[in-house]
């Protein structure tokens, strides 16, 4: 089973209009939505989508919390998050004239003594596999994402800042960065698919057993012991990439688990964001992994 974990969950706002952004007069928008989010979570509506066991953790408060727990259970997700005063936040993205704009706010304080019902919250479900995913609250830092990763004996799976990721002392089974991620934690400039494989194998070095470099348009990377695989993104009309990259991390971790080789991983990952990016907001109900696997291409990079 795979327990997610989301120290900074959101309610997703999506929000259509047909002109672009002008300061200083209202503008009406013609579509919009609301979509329960943070990394972890889409991670572990992906998986459901999919069929497979998770259940969602993290910390919750407020209307927008309560609205999370209620969107979830309609997703059939389970989930045991941890309570906190402050309402969490909410993430707005606009689509305007065909331009993506995104404000995330920086969410609640949390108190760090909310780590140790993190912990107890895990340790009770007793995953194979932890995913720790998104932004970590004002009040929490590198340190809570250690101390979560080590109290237990379980596999880690992170996507979280690359600022953060170079702070750790535990290391981590999988990781996801995107390139903004990758060139914060290792320094090199993303320029090609080359830099990205510089860059990964850089962060891999740092402890990490396997890296999915999330490549935008350009496709995903994956840097394992043996070898760093590259897969071009499938072409298709997208709409929304909220979410792209953690329906990849569910894709690859969903193969993962099943003891799937790297080749199917990185293919399922290609695969699953292909589908995620053509509907608006990170979720989506009709997700087959495997839908696009035969179109995905691999090449091994030296
Ligand atoms: O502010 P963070 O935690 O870095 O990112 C949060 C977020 O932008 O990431 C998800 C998409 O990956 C959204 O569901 C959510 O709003």
């Amino acid at each position: 089973m795979i327990l997610t974990i989301t120290p900074n969950p959101a309610v997703d706002q999506t929000v259509q209009i047909e002109e672009d952004l002008e300061a200083g007069r209202v503008q009406r928008s013609t579509g919009a939505q609301f979509d329960s989010g943070g990394n972890g979570i889409n991670v572990s509506q992906f998986l459901r989508a999919f069929d497979a066991e998770t259940v969602a953790t993290g910390i919750t408060g407020g209307f927008t919390g309560y609205f999370i727990e209620q969107d979830l259970a309609d997703y059939d997700v389970p989930t045991d998050f941890v309570g906190t005063d402050e309402p969490t936040r909410l993430n707005t993205t606009i689509h305007a004239a065909g331009n993506e704009y995104k404000l995330n706010q920086s969410g609640p304080d949390v108190d760090p003594s909310i780590v140790d019902d993190i912990i107890a919250t895990a340790q009770d479900h007793d995953p194979d596999v932890l995913n720790i995913g998104g932004s970590l609250p004002p009040g929490l830092s590198s340190d809570a994402v250690d101390r979560i990763a080590s109290a237990g004996d379980w596999e880690t799976a992170l996507d979280i800042h690359g600022e953060q990721l170079v702070e750790l002392d535990h290391g981590a089974e999988y990781v996801k960065p995107n390139e903004v991620e990758l060139e914060a934690a290792t320094g090199v400039d993303i320029d090609s698919i080359d830099d990205c494989a510089q860059a990964a194998r850089e962060l891999q070095s740092m402890g990490f057993e396997r890296v999915l470099a999330s490549m935008g348009s350009e496709g995903a990377m994956l840097v394992t012991p043996e070898e760093t695989l590259y897969a071009p993104a499938l072409d298709v009309d997208a709409v929304d990439t909220v979410g792209a990259g953690d329906s990849m991390f569910a894709g690859a971790l969903w193969a993962y688990e099943q003891g799937r080789s790297d080749e199917d991983a990185l293919k399922t990952a290609v695969s699953v964001s292909s589908q995620v990016v053509e509907v608006h907001g990170p979720s989506a109900r009709d997700l087959d992994p495997e839908a696009r696997i035969d179109d995905v291409r691999l090449w091994s990079m030296r």
